[in-house]
């Protein structure tokens, strides 16, 4: 029997597995279910034995995705649903990718922003349409990536870029991500779905176990971010609990900036 998905696609095409965030709305942005499904889609492309490659994107033309919808975010207890720490299972949405043997490209158009951007960062591969916008907003809204999205982002980056990233949450364009190594290739919009699929060709004509031998040797390296990000993941929790980042997540839904100044 099919899957039926309510935030997401997933589709096996002729040479990767398509996993897609269809929450154009909201950029698509991540609720619960959101993260719920795309942790089955992801185990779901693990077992998949006709491919060796998964496309990870975004629907619609504004965002690849960006991050946790904020919308929910302004709940009573700070938290964004009933599942896991901090309401949605992000860092068993990380595992999940992670985890999975083959090879994921992140499809990224528009923006990969907050938590998208992190997705974008820990995929294997990241090809980019020219109008991609990357970068985070965490400090801006009131939440942080406690693991893959700092520490993984520093060995891919650098850490004086990483950092920059994170303590300047600016915006960087497609070019200036293939510049500092957080993109593989950038190419004119139009092109972008022609392009993954090229890439999964490629791929698909090599040997799977070799491919899922190597991606776990490379994962082996920076093993040890995916402890800290549970145990970090808890300290979020109580944050996303205290007023000064329910400032963060009111004043982005308010359309104003946020007042920290009595935090410091
Ligand atoms: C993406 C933007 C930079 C776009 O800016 P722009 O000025 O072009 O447009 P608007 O700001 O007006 O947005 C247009 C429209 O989209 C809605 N929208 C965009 N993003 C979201 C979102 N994430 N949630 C909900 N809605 C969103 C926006 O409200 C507008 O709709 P209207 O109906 O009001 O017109 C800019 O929008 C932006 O910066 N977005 C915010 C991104 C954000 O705050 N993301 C969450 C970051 S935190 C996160 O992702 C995250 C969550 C966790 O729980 C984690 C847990 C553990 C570890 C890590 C976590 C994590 O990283």
């Amino acid at each position: 029997m099919a899957q039926e998905f309510k935030d997401i696609l997933y589709e096996v095409g002729e040479n990767a597995v398509r996993i897609t965030i269809n929450r154009p709305d909201v950029f698509n942005a991540f609720r619960t279910q959101t993260v719920e499904e795309l942790i089955q889609a992801f185990r779901m492309a693990d077992e998949e034995k006709s491919v060796n490659t998964v496309i990870f994107g975004g629907a619609g033309d504004k965002a690849f995705c960006t991050g946790g919808d904020q919308k929910v975010h302004l709940s009573e207890d700070g938290l964004y649903g009933p599942r896991g720490m901090v309401g949605l299972p992000i860092e068993e949405l990380q595992s999940a990718i992670r985890d999975c043997r083959k090879v994921v490209i992140a499809r990224v158009q528009g923006f990969a922003i907050g938590g998208g951007n992190v997705f974008a960062t820990i995929c294997d591969l990241t090809i980019a349409s020219e109008n991609a916008k990357f970068g985070q907003v965490g400090p801006k809204v009131g939440s942080v990536d406690p693991g893959f999205g700092t520490a993984y982002l520093a060995r891919i980056v650098g850490e004086k870029k990483a950092r920059e990233i994170w303590f300047l949450c600016r915006r960087y364009s497609a070019q200036e991500a293939l510049a500092m190594g957080l993109v593989n290739k950038v190419v004119a919009h139009e092109q972008l779905d022609a392009e993954c699929e090229a890439w999964a060709a490629e791929i698909n004509a090599l040997s799977p176990t070799a491919i899922a031998i190597a991606k776990r040797s490379f994962n082996a390296d920076s093993e040890n971010i995916r402890g800290i990000s549970f145990m970090g993941v808890a300290a979020v929790k109580g944050y996303y609990q205290s007023e000064e980042s329910r400032e963060g997540v009111r004043a982005f839904n308010e359309k104003r900036k946020p007042d920290f100044k009595k935090y410091a």
